[in-house]
């Protein structure tokens, strides 16, 4: 079932055949956005986020490899937890393990934080590889793939937090994050809302409160950081656990 709203689409996956819809959903999203930017400019940029869609989107990727021109690839993060690369918090260190280990992107075409480096540094210097690839121009990406979790936080943009006024910066560094680990680095909404397509992976009965306030809220005041992300096109894949609220 789709509801197109606007720049917005919901479209909720059925719960029993949940990893199968999801691969479907997500392989068509990534490789078609792929193709359409690589014909148009030569090159393809995506924003990856951690948590539970690490798995879902690797193994996408891996069957799809063949087919995929990683050349034109050039991978972020659309946030990054401030931890050594191999720890297993590391959104990059699960990736590696799950993707990049099995796949022929360069590594070149990998921009990921130096957790070796303070915070704010460390910060500072991902902001300059997105300068690197995109100019001195708002950061516009072909496609960012976000997450949600139960209290509607998305990339390191927490409720009540760190950076949900920020409307300069690209990047900035979070602390006392509310979920650990506590230090983060993450893009902000100006990078978010620029993106020419963003899809907000969100399953789960504990996401349903949250995921209602994204969509259906209530009160206009009452909105979650992740439904505060607003590209050109807004994609909500869910299934209908986390949807269950909205009906
Ligand atoms: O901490 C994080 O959480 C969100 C949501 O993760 P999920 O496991 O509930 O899907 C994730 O999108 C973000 O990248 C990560 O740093």
């Amino acid at each position: 079932m789709a509801e197109v709203k606007g720049s917005i689409e919901v479209i909720v996956l059925k719960q029993d055949k949940l990893q199968e819809e999801l691969s479907s959903h997500l392989d068509k999203l990534v490789l078609q956005s792929a193709t359409e930017a690589i014909q148009a400019r030569g090159v393809f940029t995506i924003g990856l986020s951690g948590g539970s869609l690490i798995k879902a989107l690797s193994e996408v990727l891996k069957v799809k490899s063949a087919d995929i021109k990683w050349d034109n690839w050039r991978v972020f993060f659309c946030d990054e937890r401030h931890v050594p690369l191999d720890d297993e918090a590391s959104t990059y260190g699960e990736y590696k393990k799950a993707l990049f280990d099995h796949v022929p992107l360069p590594d070149k075409n990998i921009f990921r934080i130096d957790p070796t480096t303070e915070l704010e540094v460390a910060a500072k210097g991902y902001r300059d590889k997105l300068e690197s690839v995109f100019g001195k121009n708002l950061p516009e990406f072909d496609l960012l793939l976000l997450g949600m979790g139960p209290d509607g936080h998305t990339c390191s943009l927490f409720p009540q937090h760190q950076g949900l006024d920020e409307s300069k910066e690209w990047i900035i560094p979070i602390t006392n994050s509310p979920k650990p680990p506590p230090n983060r680095i993450t893009m902000t909404y100006p990078v978010l809302n620029n993106s020419k397509h963003t899809a907000i992976v969100t399953t789960g009965s504990s996401k349903a409160d949250a995921l209602k306030r994204c969509i259906k809220p209530d009160k206009p005041d009452d909105v979650l950081p992740a439904g505060l992300v607003k590209a050109k096109l807004v994609s909500w894949l869910v299934d209908e656990a986390a949807y269950s609220a909205c009906k």
